[in-house]
């Protein structure tokens, strides 16, 4: 099963997720360092403008030179520095929003191939939800991370730096009282730290679970509507919902109790230098305008430190998103490619297939397929019946590659198809699910997969074939028709038709067909069998059946039960043995008497 490192956040761990993050960021070293040296420059520019005001103070005004000329060059000069200080922040903005973005976009980039390339026991183990949480939501995460954190880490620390410098050079004594606070920030921001980082992973992971729970709903929504479930799903969202909500406000009154501590200390820290300052001016120790840049100072000191301490919750954050990222990366396909040099390549498929005691399970313990014996002669058509669970699909899932065996082989013209390329082994196999999936898109699109490469008449070429030309044909748009997600606003027969013409439209030499359970009146079920022995021809064909009908001009017919092939024949034949398969018939007509009338569903006994 596929491995994943644990959740969340070991040291360690953030340790490696910040080096990870660091690899993206290396690109974009030169527009950080630009982004830094405006930082720097603007950092200057604004904590000169106090400096200035002092210097008008002490230097003119309180010893009576009223020198106008100076003074004005002082208030063109503090003007000056603020725009430069405007114009240094809206590089630096700019500069740091592209670069996060860009990041952010290749991580997401990543991510989504990454997650394409999952086996299918991921999909089984991860609720799409969650998936899309960490796409969306957790990659925006780290855009905060670059745009907002990372510059307040390099500016406002740098900030801190200039500020004690420019104090302890207006005033060494001062300064040191100035200080008396910082072991208390620290005490503050250690307490505070944990806490807050396991209040950010609460909210992060319960914003998850409604995600993968809206996620479920909006798929699963027929079913709700259906059984009447809205009042029950609704209960169960707003459970979610509720979560949430706790966690969300837990985390912003941890973060306003966290804020304010700090702006209580800057008021505290203001009122001791006015104080203690103020008596130094009365004692003529320190000059009036050194007073001034001093409590300006101390101000613009609470500022950056308020700020690291406000994108604490985006680092929180950030350690959440990124580990939850990382450990998406860390997991790694269970079904893999080997080797390029080790690979077969497969030209020319007659498409002869063999299951050679074949032996698998979801849970290692439990055998889903047990000893599989079965081989398919080219252009071959075979039917799969059995009882629910039997394991006809986990066959289907086997053969292509969704999971790998965990004994025996599967061969196709006689290569295993572990030694095949996942890519060539899908281009061979040709499969219509049960659910037909269709994308939000035109009809030709959807035929074509989206692949531009096939032309509109190559399509409509195998609509007609299939024969969903003329249903087509008749809606407003005709192949311009826009159906929407799942192909909703289509009946499951068109649906069916569409697929069918996917399988002429890309020509694999093996068609793989889960029958749609779904009830189709007798006019559309006809069209669909035509379409099926039409698309079926030249091909190795495998139809998992739930209609009788549909199955019975098979060449031979294979009966499942508990992952073992129980019988196996032609229908006369199997229906002449009066075994399992006899039984399956007798029950989907809803009769004991036996008979050649086959029209009922076979599978939905057992
Ligand atoms: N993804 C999965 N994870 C774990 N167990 C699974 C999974 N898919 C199927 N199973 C189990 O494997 C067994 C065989 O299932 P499978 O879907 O192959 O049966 P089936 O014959 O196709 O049934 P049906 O006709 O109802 O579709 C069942 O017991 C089922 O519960």
């Amino acid at each position: 099963m596929f491995k994943q490192t644990k959740p969340p956040l070991e040291p360690k761990q953030t340790q490696a997720s910040f080096r990870a993050l660091a690899k993206y960021a290396k690109p974009h070293k030169f527009t950080f360092a630009i982004v830094i040296v405006c930082a720097l420059l603007g950092i200057a520019a604004d904590l000169f403008q106090p400096y200035l005001v002092k210097i008008a103070i002490d230097d003119n005004l309180m010893i009576g030179k009223n020198d106008f000329s100076a003074l004005i060059m002082i208030c063109v000069m503090y003007g000056g520095l603020s725009i430069s200080s405007m114009f240094f922040s809206y590089i630096q903005n700019n500069l740091l929003q592209f670069a996060g973005q860009s990041i952010v976009a290749k991580i997401r980039k990543d991510l989504f191939q990454h997650i394409f390339k999952q086996s299918m026991s991921y999909y089984d183990k991860t609720p799409s939800g969650s998936l899309i949480t960490h796409v969306s939501s957790d990659t925006e995460t780290l855009n905060q991370f670059f745009t907002q954190v990372l510059l307040s880490l390099v500016r406002d620390s740098m900030t801190l730096i200039f500020i004690v410098v420019l104090m302890y050079h207006l005033d060494p004594t001062l300064t040191l009282y100035s200080m008396i606070v910082i072991p208390i920030i620290l005490l503050i921001a250690v307490g505070f730290r944990e806490y807050m980082r396991k209040t950010y992973q609460l909210s992060r992971s319960r914003l998850s679970q409604m995600v993968a729970f809206t996620a479920e709903n909006l798929s699963g929504m027929h079913l709700i509507q259906a059984f009447h479930q809205e009042k029950e799903q609704m209960s169960r969202f707003m459970d979610k919902n509720t979560s949430y909500f706790r966690a969300n406000l837990r985390e912003v009154r941890t973060n306003v109790l966290f804020n304010r501590s700090f702006d209580i200390l800057g008021n505290l820290s203001i009122a001791f230098i006015t104080w203690i300052g103020g008596i130094a001016v009365f004692d003529k120790a320190v000059e009036f305008g050194v007073l001034y840049a001093f409590i300006t100072y101390i101000r613009q000191f609470f500022q950056p430190i308020n700020n690291i301490t406000q994108q604490w919750n985006t680092l929180q954050s950030t350690q959440v998103s990124m580990t939850r990222i990382w450990n998406i990366f860390a997991a790694q396909p269970e079904v893999k490619d080997k080797e390029a040099s080790e690979l077969v390549p497969l030209d020319d498929v007659k498409g002869d297939i063999h299951f050679d005691h074949v032996h698998f399970g979801y849970q290692k313990d439990t055998a889903v397929i047990e000893d599989l014996q079965l081989h398919i002669a080219p252009g071959e058509m075979i039917g799969i019946v059995g009882t629910t669970g039997a394991g006809k699909s986990s066959l289907i899932s086997l053969l292509c590659r969704f999971y790998d065996v965990q004994g025996g082989s599967i061969r196709i013209d006689g290569v295993d198809i572990r030694d095949i390329s996942q890519k060539d082994l899908h281009r061979t196999i040709g499969l219509v699910q049960q659910e037909p999936y269709l994308y939000a898109g035109s009809i030709l699109e959807n035929v074509r997969m989206f692949d531009p490469t096939i032309l509109p008449e190559t399509v409509i070429e195998a609509c007609k074939l299939v024969g969903a030309d003329a249903l087509i044909s008749r809606m407003k748009d005709g192949y311009e028709t826009r159906i929407s997600e799942r192909g909703s606003g289509l009946s499951a027969g068109e649906r069916q038709l569409i697929s069918f013409a996917r399988i002429i439209v890309f020509q694999p030499k093996v068609l793989i067909l889960d029958e749609a359970t779904a009830n189709l009146d007798s006019q559309t079920e006809q069209l669909i069998q035509t379409a099926l022995h039409i698309v079926a021809e030249g091909r190795t064909t495998i139809v998992i059946a739930h209609r009788i009908s549909t199955i019975m001009h098979a060449d031979r017919i294979i009966v499942m039960s508990h992952g073992e092939i129980v019988e196996e024949g032609t229908h006369t034949e199997l229906l002449a043995f009066q075994g399992f398969y006899e039984q399956l018939v007798q029950h989907s007509q809803g009769t004991q008497t036996k008979g050649n009338e086959t029209e009922g569903r076979i599978s939905s006994i057992g």
